[in-house]
């Protein structure tokens, strides 16, 4: 097993404590969190929200009902993984292309833990990994030139396609000084569905997974 999976299910087995019996539990969406959804049939939940179909697949083949966000009004808590955070707690999500369900489910939540390995920690995010961006299909081209604008490289995430129906462009380049003015700036690009900084639905509980052990970061 590589040292990384190892990692991710120790910080998975951390994200118990947090789960009550009888919780309706928002459930994120990637090889963390899959960690996680193998551990779930230990805890006695009423349900989840799932955020995205292959989340949902893998929770209702462990027999655990699967809600709709619409009929279960707010979350308590919301558990969820990331392709980078930063020392403020905001994260790059969306590596899996499930970043607009997942801001949804993290923004009707109460809380939101996110559970990553150390390989995620940045000072600045958007150095490294790129922003995805997820867009309605007609407005691909559009949206790209005004990204160019902005100084990023835009690349369209072929052969893929959101659960929304939409294309990701994975946007490198992106000089994000403040994460929470970048998101706005992005999400005022008409075509825009949503993007894959979460800055105003940060995480407020971080449990980062090192060679030492499981730390906490709270906001
Ligand atoms: O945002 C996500 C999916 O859209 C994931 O949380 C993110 O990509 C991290 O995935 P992993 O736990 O596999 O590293």
């Amino acid at each position: 097993m590589s040292q990384q999976l190892k990692l991710k299910q120790e910080v998975a087995k951390a994200a118990l404590a947090y789960i009550d019996d009888g919780m309706i539990l928002g459930v994120g969406t990637g090889s963390t969190v899959n960690c996680l959804i193998e551990l779930l049939p230990q805890v006695n939940l009423k349900g989840a929200v799932a955020s995205s179909q292959v989340t949902q697949d893998k929770l209702e083949a462990l027999g655990i009902e699967v809600m709709d966000l619409n009929y279960v009004g707010e979350l308590d808590l919301y558990i969820d993984g990331a392709d980078e955070v930063n020392p403020n707690l905001q994260l790059i999500k969306g590596g899996g292309g499930a970043l607009t369900r997942e801001k949804i489910v993290a923004a009707a939540s109460k809380q939101f833990i996110c559970l990553v390995d150390e390989s995620k920690w940045v000072t600045q995010l958007g150095r490294e990994f790129p922003v995805p961006i997820e867009v309605l299909p007609q407005a691909r081209s559009y949206v790209a030139r005004q990204l160019v604008k902005m100084g990023g490289e835009p690349v369209y995430r072929e052969d893929f396609i959101t659960d929304y129906g939409n294309v990701i462009l994975d946007t490198y380049n992106l000089d994000i000084t403040s994460a929470s003015e970048f998101e706005a700036r992005l999400n005022n690009i008409v075509g825009v569905v949503c993007n894959g900084i979460f800055a105003a639905n940060q995480a407020d509980k971080l449990l980062i997974a090192k060679s030492t052990g499981v730390e906490t970061l709270q906001r």
